[in-house]
C-alpha cells in the first residue's frame, strides 16, 4: 500500500470507531444490528466493496437494509459482480474488518489481505460501487458512512442508486457488469415487457374473468409498495391494488415475514378481502407470499414460498416437456434439460413430497439465499425458494444460449407452433424473473402470468397439495452460537445431547419433524416443528423450545 493510500485510510477511518463490546458477524444475509451500532460497520463494508471491485474488475453493490427486522435495526450486505451475494470466501475478511478495534489495525489488516489476494491497490484501476438503501430513516446517515468507506480507497467511485429494493440493486449490478443499461427504468421495462410477452403466449380460453385478475398487495410499509406503484402503471391484463406502501410503521403487523410466521391478516386487510387474491412483500421486497383472508376470523390461509415454487416448477416442467417432445410426438424427454429444485429444512414436508412426485430432483442446503443460489446455479434451470418466500429461477448461460438458438430455429421453421411458444415462454421467464437474487416484484408477475396461463384461481393453486401443520418459535438464549448444526441444519451437533433429546420428542408425534438452528439475522435460536395436526406441531415446537432453554439457559439468567 502506498503512502497516499495509507494516510487516506488512517485519516477517514479514525472518524468511525466500532462499538465497544459488540461482536459483529456477517450472518445469513450480511450484518444486522440496532442501527445506532452500525456506522463503523457500514463504513468498513464500503472499503470491502471497493476492494472487491478492484479484485474482480467489476461493479459491486452495497445495500443498506434490515429487510423484515424492526425499523430501529438496519443492516448492510454486498452484491458480487454476478448480482449474487458476496462470495463466502470473503466473509472471514469482512468479519475481521468489522471487528478490528482501531485505524492502525484496520490498515494492517487491509495491507495483509490486499497482498494475499493480489488486489491492485495502486490507484491505476478504478473501483466502482453501487449504493442502495431501503426506506429506514437510519439509511440516510449509514449511506454517508458507506460513501466514506468507498472514498477511503484511492480511485474508488460510489454511485448512489437511491432508495431501491434489494433485488433492484442486485439487478442493476448484474446488468451493468453485462454492459447493459442499469437504471430503475430499465428494470421496470424489462419486467413489464417480459410479463406482456408471457401474457401474449397464454393459451386461448384460459384468460381470467371478473375478480380473478384483481390482486391486493401488502407492501410491508417498506420500499416495495412504492416501487410496485411505479411498475403497475406499465402493466396491462392485471389489476393491482397496493396497501401499506409506506404510511404506517415498517414491518409492524405487516409484511411477508409477519404473514408467513404468524399466519394472521396484515394491517389494513379484513373481511372485505375474503375470497380475493392477496400477496405480501417484505421490508426490502425480496420475499413474496400469497394469502387468503379467512371468513369470520383474523387468520389467513397461507400460500407460501414452497407453493410459489411448486407453481413455477409445474409451469417450467410443462414447457420443457412440450419443447423436448420427440418428432413423432409420442416420447417425452423432459430430462434432456437438467431441472433442479433447491429447498431448506424449513420447506414444508408436503411440498417436498409433491415436488418429488412430479419426478423432480430436490436438493437441500442450509438457510440463506447464498447457499440456495449456489446450489441452483449447478443446473440448466435451478429453482430455489425458502418457505418464507425468498427465491427465484436461475437459467445457466449455456442453457440460455441453446434455448435462444432453438427458438430462432423454430421461429423460421414453425413459428406459432406449440414448441416455439414453449421456447418463447421459457425465454420470457428468464427475462422476467430476477437472475441475480429472489425478487418479490418479478416473482409476483411470474405467479400472475402462470395463473393466467393455467386459468387458475388462487384456490385451485392452493390445492396442489396440503401443507403439514407447522410451528416456528424463537428462543432467546445467552449465546446462540452454542448451537452448531450439520446436514443442512437438520441435526444439532452441539450442545452435546440435545439432538438425542429432540429425537425423543419427535418420536412422540405422528409425522413429527423438528430442528433447531441459530438465527443469522436475530439474536435467537429458531425452533421448527411439523406434525400431522396443528396441536401436535405446537406441542412438539413447545417441548423442543423448552429443551433449548434447558440446555442453553435463557439470556436473562
Ligand atoms: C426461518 C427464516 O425465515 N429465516 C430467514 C432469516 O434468516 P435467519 O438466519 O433464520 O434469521 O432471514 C434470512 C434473510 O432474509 C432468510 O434468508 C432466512 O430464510
Ligand atoms: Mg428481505
Amino acid at each position: 500500500m502506498n503512502d497516499q493510500q495509507r494516510s487516506l485510510l488512517l485519516d477517514i477511518s479514525s472518524r468511525f470507531s466500532p462499538p465497544k463490546g459488540v461482536k459483529l458477524s456477517y450472518g445469513t444475509s450480511g450484518y444486522r444490528e440496532d442501527a445506532a451500532l452500525l456506522e463503523s460497520t457500514v463504513y468498513r463494508v464500503g472499503i470491502l466493496a471497493a476492494l472487491r471491485s478492484l479484485k474482480t474488475r467489476a461493479v459491486i453493490g452495497l445495500m443498506i437494509t434490515a429487510s423484515h427486522n424492526k425499523i430501529s435495526d438496519n443492516g448492510v450486505k454486498v452484491a458480487d459482480p454476478s448480482g449474487g451475494m458476496l462470495t463466502q470466501d470473503w466473509e472471514p475478511f469482512a468479519d475481521s474488518l468489522a471487528n478490528t478495534p482501531d485505524s492502525h489495525s484496520l490498515v494492517q489488516l487491509i495491507d495483509a489481505f490486499v497482498k494475499r489476494e493480489n488486489i491492485p491497490l495502486d490507484g491505476e484501476q478504478d473501483a466502482k460501487v453501487f449504493l442502495g438503501r431501503d426506506t429506514r430513516p437510519s439509511g440516510f446517515s449509514l449511506l454517508e458512512a458507506a460513501k466514506q468507506g468507498v472514498a477511503s480507497i484511492v480511485s474508488a467511485i460510489a454511485t448512489d442508486m437511491g432508495v431501491v429494493t434489494t433485488p433492484q440493486l442486485h439487478w442493476m449490478v448484474r446488468a451493468r457488469n453485462k454492459g447493459l443499461e442499469a437504471s430503475e427504468n430499465n428494470y421496470y421495462n424489462q419486467l413489464s415487457s417480459s410479463f406482456r410477452c408471457l401474457l401474449e403466449l397464454t393459451p386461448q380460453g384460459s384468460r381470467p374473468s371478473g375478480t380473478n385478475n384483481k390482486l391486493i398487495v401488502d407492501g410491508a410499509d417498506g420500499v416495495g409498495g412504492e416501487k410496485l406503484e411505479n411498475l403497475k402503471g406499465m402493466l396491462s391484463g392485471l389489476h393491482i391494488e397496493v396497501r401499506n406502501s409506506g404510511d404506517g410503521l415498517l414491518n409492524e403487523g405487516v409484511g411477508a415475514d409477519y404473514v408467513q410466521k404468524e399466519k394472521i391478516v396484515p394491517r389494513g386487510f379484513g373481511p372485505a378481502e375474503v375470497g380475493v387474491r392477496c400477496a405480501s412483500l417484505d421490508g426490502d421486497a425480496d420475499r413474496l407470499v400469497y394469502f387468503l383472508v379467512q371468513p369470520n376470523s383474523n387468520k389467513i390461509e397461507l400460500v407460501d414460498g414452497d407453493k410459489i415454487m411448486a407453481l413455477f416448477a409445474l409451469f417450467i416442467q410443462e414447457q420443457l416437456s412440450i419443447l423436448n417432445k420427440s418428432e413423432d410426438g409420442t416420447v417425452n424427454r423432459p430430462h434432456q434439460t437438467r431441472l433442479g429444485i433447491v429447498q431448506t429444512a424449513y420447506a414444508n414436508g408436503a411440498s417436498t413430497d409433491y415436488l418429488k412426485q412430479l419426478g423432480l430432483q430436490v436438493a437441500f442446503t442450509p438457510t440463506g439465499v447464498k447457499h440456495l443460489h449456489e446450489k441452483a446455479a449447478e443446473y440448466d434451470i435451478g429453482i430455489y425458494f425458502e418457505a418464507n418466500g425468498h427465491g427465484t429461477i436461475l437459467f445457466s448461460e449455456t442453457y440460455l444460449c441453446a434455448l435462444e438458438d432453438t427458438n430462432n430455429d423454430l421461429l423460421s421453421s414453425s413459428k406459432g407452433s406449440e414448441k416455439q411458444k414453449a421456447a418463447s415462454r421459457l425465454l420470457s421467464v428468464s427475462k422476467l424473473i430476477n437472475q441475480a437474487v429472489g425478487d418479490a416484484l418479478s416473482g409476483l408477475l411470474l405467479v400472475e402470468a402462470i395463473l393466467q396461463h393455467m386459468g387458475w384461481s388462487i384456490h385451485r393453486w392452493n390445492e396442489l397439495y396440503h401443507d403439514l401443520p407447522s410451528r416456528q418459535l424463537k428462543v432467546k438464549v445467552a449465546d446462540r452460537s452454542a448451537v452448531v448444526t450439520t446436514n443442512a441444519e437438520t441435526v444439532a451437533v452441539k450442545p452435546s445431547g440435545i439432538q438425542e433429546a429432540i429425537n425423543a420428542e419427535i418420536a412422540k408425534y405422528p409425522q413429527g419433524r423438528s430442528f433447531i438452528r441459530p438465527s443469522g439475522t436475530e439474536d435467537v435460536v429458531r425452533v421448527y416443528a411439523e406434525a400431522s395436526t396443528q396441536e401436535g406441531a405446537d406441542g412438539l415446537a413447545n417441548s423442543v423450545a423448552k429443551l433449548v432453554d434447558n440446555f442453553l439457559g435463557s439470556s436473562s439468567s
